[in-house]
């Protein structure tokens, strides 16, 4: 009995110190997972804002981006808040009354205080960045193209934001900053995927912009970043003039270069085989001819009836005629004598490219069944479009069947795109409840939230750490238990043998 006493005594599972260690080795793995659940808890979120004004040829819109103040370096961080279409035509239109486009711009500055806190104003910028018409006003008449960005900027610097500039951005940085935007969008930018190519349409000018697989001849054409580690060799091109509002008046111009004759009494009449049948309406010369890029185009006056014939082949043969290609200093040429490498990979066709392709439900077709569609779209009477399309302003209503020849044309034709690689162009407005646009690609380069090199992400995400850390605390807990058991066993065991 004594012997007993003694061996139970000697049980090292029993001694005080042991539980107590126990204790201590659980209570600190307990109080370790909930210290570190807490540490890397994400704090609630805090938003930064920016605000950048597109003033483009037709109109100037207003967009208000944000992003979570920790994770501005990440790629698709940066989302479209808020956007404003600003009342009446683009800057450029002020050229006659310059403070009257600082003053355009108010009502949409108000919204943006009532859109971002009052606290985050005085560090929210705002940039305004000027396309074509700005660019076409200063070729034109710069003291007044300075005398409207003086003015736009005087009425951005009276809101509490922090005011980072007013200029005209070069037909380069709008083909770029395009390419970023729809690629950060994409989340294209820290994978090893291929990138999308841009191409934009506006009023005044056109942008493409791609990774080529050929080498790029002329170095007003390449552009290279370095963006999350990976390099980027662009090519990008802007054409001035080559907007869908500037191009319909360049080639309404030839037609009455060549049918005009001098000695002939006004008005007369213009066919037009871009407008439909049943359209007629009187015009004025000076509306057509009020433009810089009708240089060479010999210029008529008075006013003339514009009568639409609507035949889409015809149409076409006329829009062919505003693009030069009979030379190309290069191996292979857009047109203009203007190097292009061949298309390659997909692209995103945004801004008028969408607008119109949308409007006439031409996005998801063939190319020979696009051109079908359009075909027949073109020779519709008018009459019978302003039926079907009570809503839709008359002016706008008139212009889309040019406005889609001019997207086929500038893209088969101009580009070299062909029915077989007509289906890598997708006609999009926004990814992800973004537009698709140059202003984010700009805004982002500008504050630098696009890092040269790949930011250091931690080793596994917060849910994954958490998750982790529980189940390897559990499993320490079981091995302990087990270990307890074990010994706990062998020592009853050894008891009995000595029993
Ligand atoms: N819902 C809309 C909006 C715009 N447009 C037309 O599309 C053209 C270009 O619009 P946009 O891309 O906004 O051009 P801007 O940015 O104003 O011009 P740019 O980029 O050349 O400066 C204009 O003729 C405009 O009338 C349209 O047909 N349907
Ligand atoms: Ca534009």
């Amino acid at each position: 009995m004594d012997e007993q006493r003694e061996v139970k005594v000697q049980n090292p599972w029993h001694r005080p110190v042991v539980i107590f260690l126990a204790g201590v080795i659980t209570g600190g793995i307990i109080i370790m997972v909930a210290i570190s659940v807490i540490q890397y808890k994400p704090l609630p979120q805090k938003y930064k804002y920016g605000i950048v004004l597109d003033a483009g040829s037709s109109h100037t819109s207003v967009f208000i981006y944000e992003w979570p103040a920790e994770k501005e370096n990440n790629t698709g961080m940066v989302r479209q808040k808020h956007t404003c279409n600003v009342e009446g035509k683009g800057i450029s239109s002020y050229s006659n009354n310059p403070v009257g486009a600082g003053r355009s711009l108010q009502k949409c500055m108000e919204e943006a205080k009532k859109t971002i806190p009052a606290h985050r104003h005085h560090e929210t910028p705002v940039y305004l960045g000027a396309t074509a018409g700005m660019r076409l006003l200063k070729m034109e008449n710069e003291d007044a193209s300075e005398k409207v960005l003086e003015s736009v900027a005087h009425s951005l610097k009276s809101y509490p934001f922090s005011y980072q500039g007013a200029r005209i951005i070069t037909g380069q940085e709008e083909g770029a900053f395009g390419w970023i935007t729809v690629n950060y969008l994409s989340k294209n930018l820290r994978k090893p995927t291929g990138t999308l190519g841009a191409l934009d349409l506006g009023g005044a000018s056109t942008q493409i912009t791609f990774v080529p697989q050929q080498e790029i001849e002329s170095q007003d054409n390449s552009i290279d970043f370095r963006l999350y580690g990976n390099n980027y060799h662009l090519y990008t091109h802007s054409f001035l003039c080559y907007g869908k509002d500037q191009v319909l008046k360049i080639s309404m111009g030839k037609k009455m270069e060549s049918t005009f004759k001098a000695d002939e009494t006004h008005p007369i009449e213009l066919k037009d085989p871009c407008f439909h049948p049943g359209y007629n309406l009187t015009k004025t010369a000076g509306s057509v001819f009020d433009t810089p890029c009708m240089e060479g185009v010999k210029m008529a006056n008075g006013s003339f009836f514009h009568v639409g014939t609507g035949n889409w082949s015809q149409c076409q043969q006329s829009i062919r005629k505003v693009f030069n290609t009979s030379y190309c200093p290069y191996s292979r040429c857009s047109f203009n004598g203007i190097f292009q490498p061949s298309v390659d990979g997909n692209f995103g066709a945004f801004s008028a490219f969408f607008f119109v392709m949308d409007f006439l439900n031409l996005t998801s077709d063939s190319l020979d069944i696009t051109k079908q569609n359009l075909s027949t779209y073109c020779s519709t009477p008018w009459k019978k479009i302003v039926q079907n399309h009570p809503k839709t302003k008359e002016k706008y209503l008139s212009e889309y069947c040019f406005s889609a020849t001019y997207i086929l044309t500038l893209l088969e034709d101009g580009y070299k795109f062909t029915s077989k690689n007509w289906k890598d162009i997708k006609f999009i407005k926004k990814i992800e409840d973004s537009d698709a646009g140059w202003t984010l690609g700009y805004m982002l380069n500008l504050t630098n939230m696009i890092p040269a090199e790949a930011p250091d992400t931690p080793l596994m995400p917060y849910g994954g750490y958490v998750a982790f850390m529980l189940l390897f605390s559990l499993l320490i807990l079981v091995l302990l238990l087990m270990v307890y058991l074990y010994f706990r066993r062998s020592s009853r065991t050894a008891q009995k043998d000595i029993i």
